[in-house]
């Protein structure tokens, strides 16, 4: 079923009987066709004489009061509308509609919808800027519903709110992109912003901190004490896994299998922070976690919750980092790491219950990487409290045959790139949770990102 696009007529009003209507503006919104009542109440669609004889004028009024107004005999409903403070927001474009709406065809098709009905002021200057504004988002709108560019979002692409019109005709869409754009996009002729390959391109400044062999002397600065400081000493690191080579060529000390970095620090928090943690984790109260789903139309992805993870989780946002005895732990993971805070999601904070897992997987996405947030570089894991040795919950490396008992603060941290090209993946630190066998397993996840996270999420572009 074909439905064309035209919604709105744009329609001066005027206190007399000799109402003109409009058909043309120009930028500043003044009329620069004005036609006569008589050509407004002329048919408008060489069809008229056929939907008559069917019955349409009766049948559809929304549409033949005004397209075909001589046939249907409706010219004084016509200058009424005219002569009215508010203009006719918005008519069906088929004497059919009635008809295909009973059929359901607004869900089924909702293609010649562009949201809500806009609200036209009383203010004649605020009317006339909002009309040329509307004459504007016609236009755009038959684009968007012609052009296949448009094709995967053409249907999310509505005017959220009465005022949209108004609001852009007075340079909201600039002065208040990140609302309007998304809400008011047809007004703002923004569509294309509601697909998020559009709306969030990786913008310059917004640099990757990570370049090649960057994870490398992070990872030996740390393992090694390579700076002599000392810094790191106090968590008495250890490394589980590293590269068999040094970067300065001379062979690692005790390694006899190349590997990924693995390295445990302990004691990284303590006990009264990883309490406290446990404790909001409890307030905010822990929902069944959920993975990355598949991509949308619109370029987001879906999260879906899965049998391969059956924790429950919640996020350390507001009214948690900046906790007095959370913000030292946010500032400590991001010292440790020669990272800064943005860079880092919002911890994520863990329950498992008896049963409860996350089976084999990798923190690395993939969509990230044309993100402004940039791939996730590397997991600092917090454990929150002690699980018994026979009691399960491991962090297991299936592809190393590492098994990490939690222990209340320890840390555990891996990278999800490789040193040598930190935007790619690293696919031997794929890992699990293993079942908790006995009593519960609390723990926080710190993913860190190459770009600017905080910011990103802050725009929805994460
Ligand atoms: O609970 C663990 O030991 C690891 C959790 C994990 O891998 C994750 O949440 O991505
Ligand atoms: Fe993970």
């Amino acid at each position: 079923m074909a439905m064309s696009t035209h919604i709105v007529n744009g329609v001066n009003a005027s206190d007399d009987a000799s109402a003109q209507v409009c058909s043309a503006y120009d930028n500043e919104g003044g009329c620069t066709q004005d036609n006569d009542v008589e050509s407004a109440c002329a048919d408008k669609d060489e069809k008229c004489a056929t939907y008559v004889e069917e019955g349409a004028c009766a049948a559809n009024p929304g549409y033949m009061t005004h397209s075909c107004a001589a046939s249907c005999n409706t010219c004084n409903a016509v200058i009424e509308a005219a002569k009215g403070a508010v203009a006719r927001p918005c008519t069906d474009d088929d004497y059919r509609c009635l008809e295909w709406a009973g059929m359901g065809e607004c869900d089924n098709n909702p293609g010649n919808q562009f949201g809500i009905e806009q609200h036209l002021s009383q203010n004649d200057s605020e009317r006339k800027i909002t009309e040329a504004r509307l004459a504007e988002s016609i236009k755009y709108m038959n684009t968007v519903w012609t052009d296949e560019e448009y094709k995967s979002i053409r249907h999310k692409c509505r005017n959220q709110h009465k005022d949209c019109t108004l609001w852009a005709a007075s340079g909201e869409c600039e002065k208040n992109p990140t609302y309007m754009h998304l809400n008011c996009a047809p007004a703002c002729s923004t569509c294309d912003k509601l697909d998020i390959r559009h709306r969030c391109p990786i913008k310059p400044g917004n640099e990757v901190i990570w370049k090649a062999g960057d994870l490398n002397t992070l990872m030996e600065r740390i393992v090694d004490d390579a700076d002599g400081s000392g810094d790191y000493k106090r968590y008495n690191p250890t490394a589980l896994s590293r590269p068999i080579l040094k970067r300065d060529g001379s062979p690692a000390p005790g390694v006899e299998k190349d590997g990924p970095w693995v390295v445990v620090l302990e004691n990284f928090v303590t006990a009264e922070e990883a309490d406290r943690l446990v404790e909001i984790g409890k307030t905010q109260g822990y929902q069944r976690s959920a993975d990355v789903g598949k991509e949308k139309p619109d370029g987001s992805h879906e999260s879906k919750v899965s049998d391969s993870r059956t924790s429950h989780n919640t996020w350390c946002k507001e009214g948690c980092f900046d906790d007095p005895l959370v913000a030292p732990v946010v500032d400590r993971i991001a010292n440790t790491t020669g990272t800064q805070v943005k860079n880092s999601e919002y911890l994520q904070l863990l329950q498992y219950e008896p049963g409860q897992y996350y089976r084999q997987h990798h923190d690395y996405i993939q969509h990230h990487k044309e993100k402004p947030c940039g791939v996730r570089i590397l997991t600092f894991f917090i454990y929150l409290n002690d699980v018994e040795e026979d009691g399960g919950g491991g962090t297991h490396f299936p592809l190393l045959n590492i098994t990490v008992q939690p222990k209340k603060g320890n840390a555990v941290l891996w990278p999800s790139v490789k040193d040598e090209a930190p935007e790619d993946k690293d696919g031997r630190t794929d890992h699990e949770a293993l079942p908790v066998l006995k009593g519960f397993k609390y723990g926080a996840n710190a993913w860190i990102h190459n770009r600017d996270y905080k910011e990103a999420y802050k725009i929805g572009c994460q």
